[in-house]
């Protein structure tokens, strides 16, 4: 088995092709071994899996993240439909501060992003019913949890939609000042 690591422009940051193995059913995918990804030198011991379903098309949700010492690095794959998933440094010091990655996510692809601690992460749907999966390493600290603006201008990440359905947090959440 082998794994396909393409480093994004975020330093530290993957989009990561893991084995599909396809039959006349369907097919069999591993999202996550961890020999795998050693071997790719990224050092990743999950604690959490999660899953985030979304009823349509245009659903939202960035950029969060969790402030240190509660940092957390995911692995982020799409388990049903498809989406527009993005990673934003937000790490200072980092030569990347402030850059963005984004790729087109989707069931059955077998491709993962990889989000370093320290940066945030965030999706749009592209298909109703889509469902998105993490495997985070770190635990979930509701006090250290934060979010920046979708639309932030310091970012000006070009989202592929212009009116996304939105939680009242992220609607308000604050720009990177
Ligand atoms: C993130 C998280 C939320 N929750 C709870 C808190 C709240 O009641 C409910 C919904 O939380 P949120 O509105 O923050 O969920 P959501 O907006 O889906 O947050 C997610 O967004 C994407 C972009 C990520 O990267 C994820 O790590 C996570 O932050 O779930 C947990 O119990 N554990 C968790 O790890």
């Amino acid at each position: 088995m082998s794994i396909q690591v393409t480093p994004l422009k975020v330093d530290g940051s993957y989009l990561l092709t893991t084995p599909f193995f396809s039959d006349h059913r369907g097919g069999f995918g591993v999202q996550w071994e961890k020999n795998l990804l050693d071997e790719a030198n990224i050092v990743f011991r999950p604690e959490n899996a999660n899953h985030s379903y979304n009823w349509t098309a245009g659903t939202l949700r960035a950029f969060h993240y969790q402030s240190p010492p509660n940092c957390q690095a995911k692995l982020v794959s799409c388990v049903a439909g498809k989406i527009w998933d993005v990673v934003v440094d937000l790490r200072s010091g980092s030569p990347t501060l402030h850059q963005w990655a984004a790729s087109e996510l989707a069931a059955g692809d077998s491709r993962s992003h990889y989000i370093p601690a320290g940066c945030a992460h965030g999706f749009v749907t592209l298909e109703d019913h889509s469902t998105v999966a993490y495997l985070i390493e770190g635990t979930y600290v509701a006090a250290a949890s934060a979010v920046v603006r979708w639309n932030d201008p310091t970012l000006a990440v070009p989202w592929p939609v212009t009116n996304p359905i939105l939680s009242d947090k992220d609607r308000n959440a604050p720009f990177i000042r």
